[in-house]
């Protein structure tokens, strides 16, 4: 098993650090040369807790794709889209295509909604997986990434409805024996589980997804508004007040959309902000960084649910507002 990362930022680098070290062989394919170079000459540091461990790693610029495949072998192809959604335009997309081997296993790891449909259209010939992550991780330079929150990937297939409508698939998807499937996602979860990622295969990820969208609904736009780490936020009383409001419009928009569980998603969101709370959010992160936000596809998609099903959504349509405001 062999693990292309698109995107050498603070989710590529983390897992892709920890999956070298683990012995796995992994490339990093990056956006500049400049930092494919730095990758590939000094490798991924990955600090935790001060502890600091190098992972030696292949990297190369995505634009170098088609020249530059990693020699054929036949080891399971496993690419981990690890942009953001603003980053998924149709020449990465292209690029995506090219990369994958027929038959490879490609996993977007995106927050938000929106990348699935573009993935499952943009590689036909490779099987799609959506991957919900709760790590918190946070890049502090070319191949710098310090894992600020520990936690968990849950993957698995949230495309059956949308493959048996798309004109384009060639049947590959359904085609693929279950069995075959099953095995391939075992030994998935066994490189997770060597690398110590904690990972798990889910049935149900649309399901998976809304619940992860409720979490970024309310913490990213506000630590982005309020230019705070996750666990500052729930501190501050009016805060605090904000994200109960924001969270109360989500939860009623996501059930409506079929969200379903009977978890305690308020404590849920508030454990987040604990178990990450020195992780700047990658909504903040952006904005300090001048880059254009996930907004749309995080409060921009709970609007979106909400007008679908005849709801209402005014906080997170203000909070989208004033988060685009920013840039
Ligand atoms: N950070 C976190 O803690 C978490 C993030 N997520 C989600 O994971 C996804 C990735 O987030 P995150 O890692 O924080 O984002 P980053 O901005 O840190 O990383 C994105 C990376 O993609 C690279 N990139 C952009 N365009 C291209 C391209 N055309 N070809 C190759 N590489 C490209 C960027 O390169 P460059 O730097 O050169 O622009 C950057 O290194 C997002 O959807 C986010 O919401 C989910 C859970 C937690
Ligand atoms: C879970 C959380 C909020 C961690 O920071 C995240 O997903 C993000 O920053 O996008």
């Amino acid at each position: 098993m062999r693990f292309d990362i698109i995107g050498g930022g603070a989710i590529g680098l983390l897992y892709g650090g920890r999956l070298a070290l683990a012995g796995y062989p992994v490339t990093i394919w990056t956006r500049t040369a400049e930092q494919a170079e730095r990758l590939a000459d000094d490798g991924i540091e990955l600090v935790r807790q001060g502890v600091i461990r190098v992972a030696d790693v292949d990297a190369f610029p995505l634009q170098e794709c088609s020249r530059k495949l990693p020699q054929m072998d036949d080891s399971e192809q496993i690419i981990l889209l690890a942009v953001k959604q603003t980053q998924l335009t149709a020449a990465l997309l292209e690029q995506v295509g090219k990369l994958a081997d027929p038959n490879a296993l490609v996993i977007g790891l995106q927050n938000g909604i929106g990348h699935v449909e573009k993935l499952v259209q943009a590689v036909p010939h490779a099987y799609v997986l959506t991957g919900v992550t709760t790590e918190g991780a946070l890049r502090h330079g070319p191949r710098t990434v310090e894992h600020t929150g520990e936690g968990m990937i849950a993957i698995g297939d949230a495309f059956n409805d949308l493959r048996q409508k798309s004109a384009s698939d060639d049947g590959l998807n359904e085609r693929m024996k279950q069995s075959e499937q099953e095995i391939r996602h075992k030994m998935l979860l066994n490189a997770f589980s060597l690398a110590g990622i904690t990972s798990e295969l889910s049935k149900e990820m649309n399901n998976r997804i809304f619940q992860k969208l409720l979490v970024n609904a309310v913490i990213n736009p506000l630590t982005a508004l309020f230019d705070v780490r996750n666990g500052e936020l729930p501190q501050h009383p009016r805060r605090a007040s904000l994200m109960r409001a924001l969270y109360d419009e989500t939860f009623h928009v996501l059930v409506a959309a079929g969200m379903t569980g009977d978890e305690d998603r308020w404590q849920q969101v508030l454990q987040v902000c604990e178990r990450t709370s020195e992780n700047v959010s990658s909504m903040l992160a952006d904005v300090r960084a001048g880059r254009q936000t996930e907004i749309e596809w995080i409060n921009g998609s709970v609007c979106r649910l909400a007008a679908q099903y005849g709801l209402e959504a005014p906080v997170n349509a203000s909070v989208a507002l004033l988060v685009n405001a920013m840039k």
